[in-house]
């Protein structure tokens, strides 16, 4: 082999070793590398799982905390849904039926039907202080872990703009959900249809009413039934409410005419109750807090065929309108189309209800509520109704406190008697038209009541300075003493100038009040005659400075002034018939009411008098008062009125819900706050109690009395006059034939209050000797007041049956005598009929009493008949002129004739404490009066 070619073969072997060598190191490397990728992988899918691991136990932390917070949050919203319901549903608008009571509420609510079906919700979570996360609060993911330690709660609930709901508080966090009830609204909103199962849907139908019914004032919620398939069977429960006319039914032809009547009424109440003003009862009622309308609840049940073109129409004006106007329809078995305000039931048992408003959950519907709850509520309803709305308070019909007084007189008097059932308050004026009121009513209708209501509304609004008040009752009782002050509260009403109460036996004094008002009659019309004025607007316009408030008086029961055919009636009527045709513009109105003005004949023979009296209040049943062709009182409710102030003419009728007056307390409240407002000036008014016996120690009159001067003419007062002003009756003992006094009559008490009175009354006149008293007592029974008046007297001298012959001896010589009188004596004889002494007695003490008044010798004596007098003075044909003034007690007008010069009897029938008295130098008819009581 050639050297070249072992070159080469050398060459070749050392490449090929090289080669070897290069590719062994390759591999090595290969496989270096490939322990390495080993390794990285290995590393990465350890890697991977550790972060899987991680992952999934974060995603189970976080599903976790949804679920609490999905809990807590469903809780929360059930919560939250459960307090909204039960305020849109409060009381018996939501009471399950095991605990319902009715409870009448403020205002319309949502009733409930059953109860939502939520979804349910997990076990809930332990109580926890602060409020799970929302998913997707807190940090966001980064592709890496959760921030924060897994299982740990990080963030705080941070709800963008809401406060979070307190989880922990409340149902929220109680075992058990709270149940969301499903409502539906009806009064004030809307109609509801009930679909699906029968039964159920009447159980529907019956719960909404009577949560209806129970949730109103009684009578507010009217129900009308039709249904002609089970002829009312379907509400058979609340038949108790038809007597009291809250539910009718109409018959299975009846629906077009419900329905138009129905549609009658939204009508009427939009053009008159709402007027313009409203656009629904319910805002009136947010505005006014008044409800002049009921609520008519139709329930419409089918059966009866589909409606007509006619019934459709006018059930879809109801359904569209109604609501607004309190008209509602509860529908069952009548197709309906959706709309708003229809509130649809689909009744199904079990869970498969629907209704409207709750969308897509599905809804438990309560049972219906059993017989017996239905029954009594209904009673109870009817009874409540029977008995009349429940009054409303004397506060609505006076000013805001503080804006009292602030009206002016001189047109009118105007005020509020109450709200009409439309709603506006019906306001009355007494002016020149209508001058003057006639009210009647049965007795316990509210005469009274309704009389105290009208002057509370006028005294609140007019000052005593525009309105005086002069008050009467002839009825048993002392309606209008509160009015004055009394033992128990001293304040009076300021506007009222004179009370006459327990006046029933004492006609004189509503004649005395007649006499006066016609005297402030004339001064007003020469007032008005001086400054040119035909009223009283003007009168008070030309004489700014004069004080002419307008006088209302009021006379209660006033029949028993006219009723009598006797003198006292007569003046009476001609009084009043001048007071009514000239009263009118001099601002005096007279309120006259009476339980029934049918019987006052003395009334129905003057229909000038009547004519006067165009305004006429009349009460629940009241007779005549109105005309026969209007019979608006026949229907009244009670405690409601027709008021007309246009004599009675129907078209004029206003009916009005009297408030209640007769409360003492908020009567009371007025009454004070107007008395600390009076002027200081203003006195209380005079209290004429017809029971009360006077007290000369109160008499004006008897504390005016002063010792004066010797020679003025000495006045014995006897009792106090049945008058406006409490005057005393006088008679005046003139140095003049006649001037002695007698009474006659059995009464010792009464007799022995005259003789006191007098001898008190002249003993005030003088000084200790400035007069001489003799006291003559001839009867035991007088004798104890005979005694207790000698005490009283100073110079008094004491006889009786024993020793007044000596008296009547040195009396007789002292009336003869022709020496001057230097000072008057008094002679009072107890029992002067039983005279000891025979005819020489007599004949002394006849000719005191004809000769003594002139030397100043007067006798007031007792005898114990009119007869007896006589005899005294000489028998039957003698003259009877020695007695110039007399009272009589139990002496009957006939029997006194004989003292009565020129006028036939005078009118008297006995009657306890009252005693009739005549002087002739100053009377032209006797009058009553009633003797001062003892002290
Ligand atoms: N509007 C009213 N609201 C509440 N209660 C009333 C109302 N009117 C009258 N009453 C009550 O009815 C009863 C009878 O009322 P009132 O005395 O006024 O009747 P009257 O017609 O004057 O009866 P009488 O003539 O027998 O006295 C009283 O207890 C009174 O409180």
């Amino acid at each position: 082999m050639s050297e070249s070619t072992k070159h080469r073969v050398m060459e070749i072997r050392a490449g090929l070793s090289h080669a070897l060598g290069a590719a062994q190191m390759a591999l090595e490397r290969a496989y270096e590398a490939r322990e390495a990728a080993e390794a990285r992988y290995r590393r990465i899918v350890a890697a991977a799982t550790a972060r899987r691991r991680k992952l999934a136990a974060a995603r189970d932390e976080r599903v976790r905390e949804i679920d609490t917070w999905h809990d807590g949050e469903l809780a929360a919203l059930a919560g939250a849904a459960a307090a909204a319901a039960d305020r849109a549903a409060p009381g018996a608008a939501g009471e399950p039926w095991h605990s319902w009571d009715p409870t009448p509420l403020e205002k319309a609510a949502e009733l409930r039907v059953g109860r939502l079906m939520l979804p349910e919700a997990p076990v809930p979570a332990p109580v926890r202080n602060e409020r799970p996360a929302r998913p997707g609060d807190g940090e966001p993911w980064t592709g890496g872990a959760w921030a924060g330690a897994p299982g740990e709660v990080t963030e705080a609930w941070a709800g963008p703009d809401s406060e979070p709901p307190d989880v922990t508080a409340g149902p929220v966090m109680d075992d058990t959900p709270p149940e969301v009830p499903a409502l539906v609204r009806l009064l004030d909103h809307g109609h509801v249809v009930v679909e699906g199962d029968r039964r159920t849907g009447d159980d529907v139908v019956a719960g909404l009413l009577l949560r209806a019914l129970g949730t109103s004032v009684p009578g507010q919620v009217q129900i009308i039934g039709y249904d002609p398939e089970n002829l009312g069977g379907g509400l058979a429960g609340f038949a108790p409410l038809a007597t009291a006319g809250v539910l009718a039914f109409v018959g299975p032809g009846g629906l077009e005419k419900l329905l138009d009547e129905l549609v009658g009424h939204v009508r009427r109440i939009n053009e008159t109750v709402l007027a313009g003003e409203y656009t629904s009862l319910r805002e009136l009622h947010a505005v006014t807090k008044r409800r002049p309308e009921p609520w008519r609840v139709a329930v419409l049940l089918g059966g009866g065929g589909e409606p007509s073109r006619h019934e459709r129409s006018q059930l879809d004006r109801l359904l569209r309108t109604g609501a607004a106007c309190g008209v509602h329809l509860v529908i069952r078995g009548i197709r309906v189309a959706p709309g708003p305000g229809i509130d649809v039931i689909v009744a199904a048992p079990g869970d498969d209800a629907r209704i409207g408003s709750a969308g897509a959950l599905p809804v438990r519907l309560d049972p219906g509520p059993t017989p017996s709850v239905v029954t009594a509520t209904c009673r109870q309803i009817a009874e409540a109704v029977a008995a009349g709305p429940a009054p409303v308070a004397l506060d609505s019909l006076l000013p805001e406190a503080g804006a009292e007084w602030r009206e002016v007189s001189a047109a009118g008097l105007t005020a509020p008697l109450g709200d009409s059932p439309q709603g506006p308050r019906v306001m009355v004026t007494l002016s020149d038209y209508p001058p003057h009121a006639l009210i009647a009513g049965p007795s316990g209708t509210g005469k009274t009541n309704f009389i105290y209501a009208w002057m509370g509304a006028l005294a609140a609004r007019y000052s005593p300075d525009e309105l005086a008040f002069y008050l009467l009752d002839f009825k048993e009782g002392v309606s209008f003493a509160r009015f004055a002050p009394g033992r128990r509260d001293p304040s009076w009403l300021p506007h009222v100038r004179l009370v006459g109460v327990n006046v029933n036996t004492d006609r004189e004094f509503g004649l005395a009040l007649l006499r006066f008002l016609s005297g402030e009659l004339k001064r007003r019309a020469d007032a008005a005659k001086q400054h040119e004025a035909t009223n009283l607007a003007e009168l008070r316009a030309e004489d700014p400075e004069g004080a002419w408030p307008r006088i209302v008086a009021v006379i209660d029961e006033f029949q028993v002034l006219l009723s009598g055919r006797d003198a006292v009636s007569g003046e009476a009527v001609d009084l009043l018939e001048d007071l009514a045709r000239r009263g009118r513009s001099q601002g005096i109105h007279l309120i006259l009411a009476s339980q029934d003005v049918s019987g006052i004949e003395a009334l129905w023979g003057r229909p000038a008098l009547v004519a006067q009296f165009s305004l006429r209040i009349a009460l629940p049943r009241a007779r005549r008062v109105l005309p026969e062709t209007n019979g608006a009182a026949d229907s009244l409710p009670r405690y409601h009125a027709v008021v007309n102030a246009d004599s009675g003419a129907p078209e004029a009728n206003r009916v009005v819900r009297v408030p209640s007056a007769g409360d003492r307390d908020q009567w009371s409240s007025l009454q004070h706050r107007l008395w600390r407002r009076r002027p200081p000036e203003l006195g209380p008014p005079r209290l004429f109690d017809g029971d009360v016996v006077p007290r000369l120690a109160d008499s004006p009159d008897y504390r005016a009395l002063r010792a004066a001067g010797s020679q003025a003419a000495p006045i014995a007062l006897l009792g106090e006059t049945i008058d406006v002003a409490a005057r005393s009756a006088r008679t005046v003992l003139r140095r003049a034939p006649g001037r002695n006094l007698a009474v006659l009559g059995t009464r010792v008490d009464e007799a022995c209050a005259v003789l006191a009175t007098a001898g008190r009354s002249l003993a005030a006149q003088f000084t200790p000797e400035g007069a001489r008293f003799s006291v003559v007592c001839l009867d035991t029974d007088a004798r104890t007041a005979a005694e207790a008046l000698h005490a009283r007297l100073p110079d008094c001298g004491w006889y009786d049956p024993e020793n007044v012959d000596w008296l009547l001896e040195d009396a007789a010589a002292e009336a003869t005598a022709a020496w001057p009188a230097d000072r008057p004596h008094f002679i009072l004889i107890y029992a002067a009929d039983a005279l000891p002494g025979g005819k020489a007695a007599g004949d002394q003490l006849r000719t005191v009493l004809r000769q003594g008044p002139e030397r100043r010798l007067h006798v007031l004596g007792w005898w114990r008949g009119a007869g007896l007098l006589r005899d005294t003075l000489g028998g039957h044909a003698s003259r009877t002129d020695a007695i110039g003034a007399w009272v009589a007690l139990d002496v009957h007008g006939s029997e006194l004739s004989p003292f009565y010069p020129g006028q036939g009897a005078p009118n008297w029938y006995p009657r306890p404490w009252r005693a009739l008295h005549f002087d002739r130098s100053v009377h032209r008819g006797a009058e009553v009066i009633i003797p001062y009581g003892s002290s």
